[in-house]
């Protein structure tokens, strides 16, 4: 690399725009959108879609509410051609969508693309041809006059194409190709040609669509641009003014939500990004943004994921697990202190609550995503994560210092194994952990004494033993924790409890969960039963089981 790229690559340029508005402005409306992705986007494909596959993408922009969709360039290829008169001939094209092709300012080609649009109902006609320097010095070969002079003529043969036709409703577009990398004067120049020469008005508007063909410069500047356009074009009245960027230096999104600020109407671009070298603006992206600050987008995503695949195979190129809104990953938290704080906002979150969740900027349910992925457990993760996944995928609400003791437990899985543990893998380490799966108790009986107190007998059953236990208490868990002594001789004092239901109707368990000191040592018991009672009963046998064993079985034989 350079030390001075300066030398190479020229120096930031300023417009100079002094009494900037946009700063100022906050987008209040969805623009109009046109989705690009069946002309830009798949001239962009490594193999361009076949017919089914535009086709089944086409179907999809219009589910998602699409009133304005590029369906190709039907001069370029047989492919695009037969396309457009498959969607003409059949009849697929809704009666509130217009579809758009495009055409470079050669005559041939727009001959071409009008013999394409025999019989259509509506359509946008978009013209495009080159205005920057470059591209007028080494490509066109033509000066400032050619070029306007070359937009002008196939302006005026696309209007007179159009009357040729008149039963089907037109539209035009023009792009000054390249206008992120033009001077502005002579963008103005070209563009003020054209619609004069379209005779645009209020009534019959034609749209102005400005590309950043390449991201060449920072959002601002792109922002500058555009309300110096907004605010010196002529007919300006008469002008439906698009953006179409692209993303060459990560910043498509942006440039596209200042130029709505600048003075733009509509927006181009393709779902997920996808297009020329880096990308069209992302689509989904702009809508969703709009959408999390209060903007009925007037797009529906409310099933992303479906929309993400069909997308995926149409383009055949994967969506990337970070990718906003909708990537594998982005509803996903893994590091402890986020988690912890997910979890503690979703139990203090109410019915009607505006969202302001730490972490995740919209909910991933509007999407049709679920929050099965918004937690995921690995070794950056901490006791918040973990009670999360237990909680929302088994139905346990741990107390504060059973979910410390419980994560000491996970974290040293984790510096063992050093992999994401799942749901499942969780589950299984409680229920290891706190002996859930034995021993069981059985044929509890609580009854009162003569004296008042309490006696309990039950059967322990541990593989094929059962052990009878039998005794008594100033309350059931006292006189099963006296019961116990004969089995397992030590001190028992319980500390805290909790208790809560899992589930509901016939098939509700309890789940207890005791805290302990045992022998001195303070540990949890954790048991879950359909009977409450038993449940406890089960939370301290499995904790003294945690720090001792049974005496000898001969010693106490079953009566
Ligand atoms: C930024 C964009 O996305 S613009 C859209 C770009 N999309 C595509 O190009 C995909 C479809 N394109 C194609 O299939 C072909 O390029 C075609 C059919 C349009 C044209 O094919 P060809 O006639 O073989 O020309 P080729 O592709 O080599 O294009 C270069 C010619 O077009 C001319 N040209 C390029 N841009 C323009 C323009 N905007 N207006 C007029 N002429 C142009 C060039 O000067 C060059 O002319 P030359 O042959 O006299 O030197
Ligand atoms: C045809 C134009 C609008 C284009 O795709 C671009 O300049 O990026
Ligand atoms: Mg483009």
């Amino acid at each position: 690399m350079l030390k001075n790229p300066a030398a190479k690559y020229p120096v930031a340029k300023r417009i100079g725009l002094t009494d900037r508005r946009w700063p100022d402005a906050v987008i209040q409306r969805a623009p109009v959108w046109c989705s690009v992705d069946l002309r830009d986007g798949n001239q962009a494909l490594i193999e361009p879609m076949d017919p089914a596959r535009k086709l089944r993408l086409f179907e999809t922009l219009v589910r998602i509410g699409f009133k304005e969709i590029e369906v190709g360039f039907p001069s370029a290829s047989q492919a695009d051609f037969d396309f457009v008169r498959m969607l003409i001939e059949r009849d697929l094209v809704p009666d509130d969508v217009t579809i758009q092709v495009l055409t470079q300012a050669r005559d041939h080609l727009i001959d071409r693309t009008f013999e394409s649009l025999a019989g259509a109902k509506r359509v946008v006609v978009h013209l495009y041809n080159a205005v920057a320097p470059v591209m007028r010095r080494v490509v066109l070969g033509l000066d400032e006059n050619g070029v306007v002079d070359l937009a002008v003529r196939h302006a005026r043969m696309i209007r007179e194409c159009a009357q040729r036709q008149p039963d089907t409703q037109w539209a035009f577009q023009y792009s000054p190709e390249m206008f992120s990398n033009t001077e502005l004067a002579f963008s103005k120049r070209v563009v003020d040609a054209v619609t004069a020469e379209w005779r645009a008005t209020p009534q019959r508007p034609c749209i102005i669509n400005l590309p950043s063909t390449v991201e060449c410069c920072t959002p601002n500047v792109f922002a500058d641009m555009v309300e110096w356009m907004h605010r010196h074009l002529e007919r300006r009245d008469g002008i439906v003014l698009s953006v179409h960027p692209h993303n060459d230096r990560g910043t498509g999104t942006a440039a596209a939500e200042v130029a709505l600020m600048a003075g733009a109407d509509r927006l181009e671009g393709c779902l997920f990004g996808n297009g020329e070298r880096t990308g069209n603006l992302d689509i989904v992206n702009v809508a969703l943004n709009l959408y999390t600050q209060g903007v009925p987008p007037e797009l529906d995503f409310s099933d992303i994921d479906a929309i993400r695949r069909t997308v995926e195979h149409c383009n055949q190129l994967p969506v990337h697990p970070r990718h906003p809104y909708v990537g594998d990953l982005v509803y996903t938290s893994f590091s402890g202190s986020h988690q912890d704080a997910i979890k503690k906002a979703f139990a203090a979150r109410r019915d009607g609550d505006v969202w302001d969740m730490p972490y995740l900027p919209i909910d991933p349910m509007d999407l049709g995503r679920s929050y099965e992925a918004v937690i995921r457990v690995n070794s950056q993760s901490g006791k918040g994560g973990i009670s999360f996944l237990l909680e929302s995928e088994y139905g346990l609400e741990l107390p504060r210092r059973l979910q410390i003791e419980f994560s000491q437990a996970v974290q040293r899985v984790m510096d063992t194994e050093g992999k994401e543990l799942t749901a499942a893998d969780l589950w299984a380490l409680f229920e290891r952990e706190y002996g859930l799966t034995a021993p069981h108790i059985e044929h509890v009986q609580v009854g009162e004494r003569p004296d008042g107190q309490v006696q309990v007998v039950a059967e322990v059953v541990q593989g094929s033993q059962r052990r009878r236990l039998e005794g008594r208490g100033n309350g059931p868990i006292d006189a099963f924790v006296d019961g116990l002594q004969a089995l397992a001789p030590v001190a028992v004092e319980v500390l805290d409890y909790h208790q809560h239901a899992i589930g509901g109707g016939a098939q509700a368990r309890a789940a207890a969960y005791l805290e302990l000191r045992i022998d001195g040592v303070t540990r949890f018991g954790v048991g879950i039963d359909a009977n409450t009672m038993t449940a406890s009963m089960k939370a301290v046998l499995g904790a003294v089981l945690r720090t001792t064993r049974f005496v000898p079985a001969e010693a106490h034989a079953l009566a």
